[in-house]
């Protein structure tokens, strides 16, 4: 991505952004805990869901497309998550971006990676247990047409198959930051708050440790 700023003197110089991408199962917290980490830390947050459901809201064909697929709980084709979320990035001056509910599958990573030829500097995951998932989603009252039993269950399955295996390349390049998300959302954001005060090296969950609590239905 062509991020760039001028200095004093009125030269370009590359613009250094950070990027921490946070995942989790669906309920697991992500925009709740991004909104507070947003505030104290000054990130920009971005919740990739909400910039779908923008797209949905302009009436375009892309966003009609979208829409389908988010009713069947699907991800959508990543060409076009990534240059809707590019889209949102370059139309913001930041050099701190939290990018919420992104990466979803290897492909999102791919097409980010490509594309923008960044690297996150770590992946906050929030690992939540599913009933508790379950309970919080059902119980959202957010009119989102995707909180609803049958595609919160779908939800669930393409997160165990395709979400954890992009939690498990980052682990392999020691970027994952692991909290328990079942906690309440101030002994969360306690968690949270440890990793983002201190250096990158807290909290790194080592490769043969990672588990997830999810269950498959
Ligand atoms: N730690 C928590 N304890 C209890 N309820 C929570 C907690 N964190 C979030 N919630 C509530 O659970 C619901 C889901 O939270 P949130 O929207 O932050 O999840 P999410 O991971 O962004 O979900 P999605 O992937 O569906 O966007 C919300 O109603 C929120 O208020
Ligand atoms: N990288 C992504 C992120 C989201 N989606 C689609 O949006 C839905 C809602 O996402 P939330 O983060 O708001 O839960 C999700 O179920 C997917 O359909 C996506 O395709 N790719
Ligand atoms: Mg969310």
């Amino acid at each position: 991505m062509d991020l760039h700023k001028e200095d004093d003197r009125g030269s370009a110089k590359q613009k250094k952004v950070k990027i921490v991408f946070v995942i989790g199962g669906p309920g697991s917290g992500k925009g709740t805990q991004c909104k507070r980490i947003a505030q104290q830390f000054g990130y920009t947050h971005l919740s990739v869901g909400e910039i779908l459901r923008q797209e949905i809201s302009s009436g375009s064909e892309t966003g009609s497309m979208i829409q389908k697929i988010m009713k069947e709980g699907k991800l959508v084709p990543s060409d076009v998550t990534v240059r809707l979320l590019q889209q949102a990035m370059q139309g913001i001056n930041s050099d701190k971006f939290l990018i919420d509910g992104f990466p979803r599958n290897e492909e999102n990573v791919k097409a980010f990676e490509d594309l923008t030829k960044m690297e996150p500097e770590f992946v906050l995951y929030l690992d939540c247990p599913q009933d508790e998932m379950e309970k919080r989603l059902l119980s959202r009252n957010e009119g989102r047409e995707d909180d609803n039993v049958e595609t919160i269950r779908k939800r669930f399955k393409v997160f165990m198959e395709s979400t954890l295996p992009t939690i498990e390349y980052y682990e392999s390049k020691g970027k994952i930051r692991k909290v328990d998300a079942g906690k309440s959302v101030d002994e969360v954001f306690e968690s949270i708050k440890v990793i983002f005060s201190q250096g990158k090296d807290y909290n790194k969950v080592p490769p043969s440790r990672h588990k997830c609590k999810c269950l498959i239905l």
